[in-house]
């Protein structure tokens, strides 16, 4: 495991926050050590640490329609790291019909941010089966929350985090005509997504400015154009992006 284990102890404050937002029934809900173990043991791991250093972690923000996913898919092609969707992530649980998969689906309907610990854990869960250690993580974090519930629950920050910058209104254009059959790609959830996009995200936005790690883009352009302004930010860690 790349990670170390994370104590208890340090999940206490956020676990309590979670509380008043986690609206499943404490009785059925799981501890929050279950939650949070994969059940595997260490030695079975395998070959999950990477060989040198720490991993490799990319934040992926922008509102709805403004291109990450687009954007992400090059990426991968161009630099081989490992892409994960939290939308995806959150789309194949409602589909796998998990216990959470109604509560999720209700969420994503209605345009709000899913309960950070579902979220966090399906993200975890990737990160620790994954061989390869840089990775893309794509709508995500949405929210202070998200934030701050993947910092404690993994002991990792991202070395970079991607804005794709983009007006309302072609964001807007480009989910309506998007054409993946998505509940949540109509008029008023959309609308609903770019409040909770201003109110939400852009703090997160602000936290990673002021720590200088966020790297702003203009979304507006083809597709290629606007690769052309992702690339060098990877290829400054073109030695990081090519280690095991
Ligand atoms: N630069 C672009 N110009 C026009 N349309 C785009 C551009 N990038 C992506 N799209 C289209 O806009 C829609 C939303 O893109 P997507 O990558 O899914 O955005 P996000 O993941 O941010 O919601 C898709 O139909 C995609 O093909
Ligand atoms: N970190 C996240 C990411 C997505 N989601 C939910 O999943 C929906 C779709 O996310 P997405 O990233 O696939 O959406 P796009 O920005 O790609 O259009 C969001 O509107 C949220 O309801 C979430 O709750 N928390
Ligand atoms: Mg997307």
């Amino acid at each position: 495991m790349w990670r170390r284990a994370t104590s208890l102890a340090s999940f206490s404050p956020l676990v309590s926050s979670f509380k008043s937002s986690f609206f499943i029934q404490e009785a059925s809900r799981p501890k929050i050590w279950e939650m949070f173990t994969t059940g595997i043991p260490l030695q079975e791991k395998g070959n999950i640490r990477p060989k040198h250093g720490a991993p490799f972690i990319t934040f992926v923000l922008g509102g709805p329609g403004s291109g990450k996913g687009t954007q992400c898919a090059k990426i991968v092609d161009t630099y081989g790291l490992k892409h994960l969707s939290a939308g995806d992530l959150l789309r194949k649980e409602i589909a796998s019909d998990s216990e959470y998969g109604s509560m999720i689906l209700n969420t994503i309907r209605l345009g709000k941010i899913v309960p950070s610990e579902v979220t966090v854990k399906l993200l975890r869960k990737e990160m620790e089966s994954s061989d390869n250690h840089k990775f893309l993580i794509d709508g995500f974090p949405r929210s202070e929350e998200n934030r701050i519930a993947f910092e404690e629950i993994m002991e990792a920050e991202p070395d970079i985090v991607l804005f794709f910058n983009c007006p309302e209104e072609e964001m807007v254009k480009r989910v309506l005509s998007r054409n993946q059959g998505r509940i949540d790609d109509n008029l008023h959830t959309v609308r609903k997504r770019l409040k909770v996009f201003e109110e939400l995200n852009l703090p997160v936005i602000e936290h990673y400015a002021k720590r200088g790690k966020l790297h702003k883009i203009d979304a507006v352009g083809t597709v290629d154009e606007i690769f052309e302004q992702v690339r060098p930010i990877f290829a400054a860690y073109e030695r990081r992006l090519k280690e095991s």
